[in-house]
């Protein structure tokens, strides 16, 4: 598990520097926030289930960090991402990853990347596995839109916060849609429509 936590960690940081170096965000700032981040795990067992029309087997959210790279271990399908206010089965490739962009991404993006809303479904033959790591910004950190996308012409479209309290907030709630960073969009802007 230790050898996986420290190899996803250097996937997720070349994913990070590449996102960066496409949106021309300063890669001093990149490092800075991502860099020996807050790296978090869920493992989630979804057993099989009679009824799976009757059940969720996670409920629609977003993921509140930077990225979150997804394994799903059994190669069992069940998960989704609503694109277009559609649910959208995400197949399965043999021995590939799924990676999610996170709330944290939407906003130190400045909105140019969108967090994806997904879910899980259960089915009544087999059980189901996936392990999520999720990188977020240092806890020491404030979370908001990189200083180095932000100008005249593009104003900061969400607000700061200090990542600690991002992080306070975010285990506070249930998982739900994109309540954060709907929470975190300066007004005016158009909440995203799933
Ligand atoms: O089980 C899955 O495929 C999704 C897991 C997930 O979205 C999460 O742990 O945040
Ligand atoms: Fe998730």
């Amino acid at each position: 598990m230790e050898a996986y936590f420290k190899e996803t960690q250097k996937l997720a940081m070349v994913l990070l520097k590449l996102i960066g170096q496409a949106l021309e965000i300063d890669k001093r700032e990149m490092e800075e926030m991502f860099e020996e981040g807050l790296q978090l795990v869920r493992m989630t067992y979804y057993p099989p289930c009679p009824q799976p029309e009757l059940v969720v087997g996670l409920r629609p959210h977003s993921d509140a960090g930077g990225l979150t790279i997804l394994l799903q271990v059994n190669g069992e399908q069940g998960l989704q991402v609503k694109k277009n206010g559609v649910w959208i089965p995400v197949n399965i490739l043999p021995d590939a990853f799924v990676v999610h962009i996170g709330d944290a991404m939407e906003i130190f993006s400045n909105g140019i990347y969108k967090s994806i809303v997904h879910r899980a479904t259960v089915n009544s033959v087999k059980e189901r596995i996936s392990i999520g790591m999720f990188f977020n910004p240092k806890l020491e950190m404030e979370i908001g839109p990189a200083t180095s996308l932000i100008n005249e012409k593009n104003p900061p479209q969400y607000k700061r916060m200090p990542m600690e309290q991002y992080v306070k907030d975010f285990f506070s709630r249930k998982l739900r849609s994109k309540t954060i960073v709907d929470q975190m969009r300066i007004k005016g802007e158009q909440p995203n429509t799933e």
